[in-house]
């Protein structure tokens, strides 16, 4: 797919990833891009910012709680009212909280299986949409595991299943739609400094032991990956790490042989 009018809504837009995911596709000529996000301060601004760099009637910002099926509909209803149309779909929030976990795997899991749902449901060809792609984000721990992170590691490995899964489900492909997901390494955003207000166990010890010693994936680096997977006609199903300093890598599903 390439970019030029098209439309993007990216959960977590407000910031980070889903940030530098906006930028990028606003800078490649896309008609729009619904930033979904739970903090309405962040995307006010970032939103704002978008209209001032790129043109007003870019950038839309939605208050949503994407843990809240309503809310992440009328998100979705919202971007399709206001630009006409969607292509992108990226179910991007995220957070890292052991205490609060089944907090985390509504946001981290059960709202990445919703909104590609949603996404067949607003961009599917069978629906009166374009078709188009889902990008999910899990992480480098959606394919390794990480002590002291059990919920996080196992939110991020569901959002693997699913994506490979989903990826080849009649519904999706039937409607035009490819599903990928990227597992990038420890990323240049404030995520971490987020976890260690909210308290988890794997931040005090990446506090102690890692901290300022992990290197970063740049935002270039990953959005150029993400970039490459909605234009690649045949990514689907795809999991690419991104790793710092070398790029991205999709890696296939083991072969049991079964
Ligand atoms: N930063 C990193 O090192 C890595 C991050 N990831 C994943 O990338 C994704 C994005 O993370 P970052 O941009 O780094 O974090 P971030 O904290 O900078 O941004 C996350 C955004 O999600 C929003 N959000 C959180 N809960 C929400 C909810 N319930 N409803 C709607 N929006 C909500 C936040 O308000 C924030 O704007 C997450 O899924 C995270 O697990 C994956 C690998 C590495
Ligand atoms: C488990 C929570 C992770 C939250 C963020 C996330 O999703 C992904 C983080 C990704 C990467 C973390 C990398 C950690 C690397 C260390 O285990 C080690 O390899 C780095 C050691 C560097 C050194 O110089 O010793």
């Amino acid at each position: 797919m390439n970019f030029d009018g098209k439309v993007a809504l990216v959960t977590g837009g407000a910031d980070g990833i889903g940030k530098a995911l906006s930028d990028v596709f606003l800078s490649k000529n896309m008609k729009g891009v619904c930033l979904v996000d739970v903090n309405e301060d962040k995307g006010q601004e970032t939103a704002k910012a978008f209209e001032e760099k790129y043109g007003a009637g870019k950038a839309k910002f939605c208050k949503c709680d994407v843990t809240s099926s309503e809310q992440l509909e009328a998100a979705f209803k919202t971007c399709v009212d206001t630009f006409g149309r969607l292509d992108v779909a990226c179910n991007n929030a995220g957070i890292l909280n052991e205490y609060k976990w089944k907090l985390m795997v509504s946001i981290n899991l059960n709202a990445v299986i919703e909104g590609t749902y949603l996404a067949v449901k607003y961009m599917g060809t069978k629906n009166g949409g374009n078709g188009g792609v889902v990008v999910n984000t899990s992480s480098v721990v959606g394919l390794v595991p990480r002590q002291y992170a059990a919920v996080y590691t196992a939110s991020k490995h569901g959002v693997v299943g699913f994506t490979r899964s989903a990826a080849f489900e009649p519904d999706v492909v039937d409607n035009g739609i490819r599903v990928v997901a990227i597992c990038p390494m420890a990323v240049e955003t404030e995520f971490m400094a987020i976890a260690y207000e909210q308290g988890s166990k794997y931040t005090e010890v990446y506090r102690n032991e890692m901290e300022g010693r992990v290197p970063r994936v740049k935002f270039e680096e990953l959005t150029s990956a993400v970039v490459q997977l909605i234009e690649d006609k045949d990514a689907n199903g795809s999991i690419n790490v991104i790793v710092p300093g070398k790029g991205s890598k999709s890696i296939p599903p083991p072969n049991l042989n079964l």
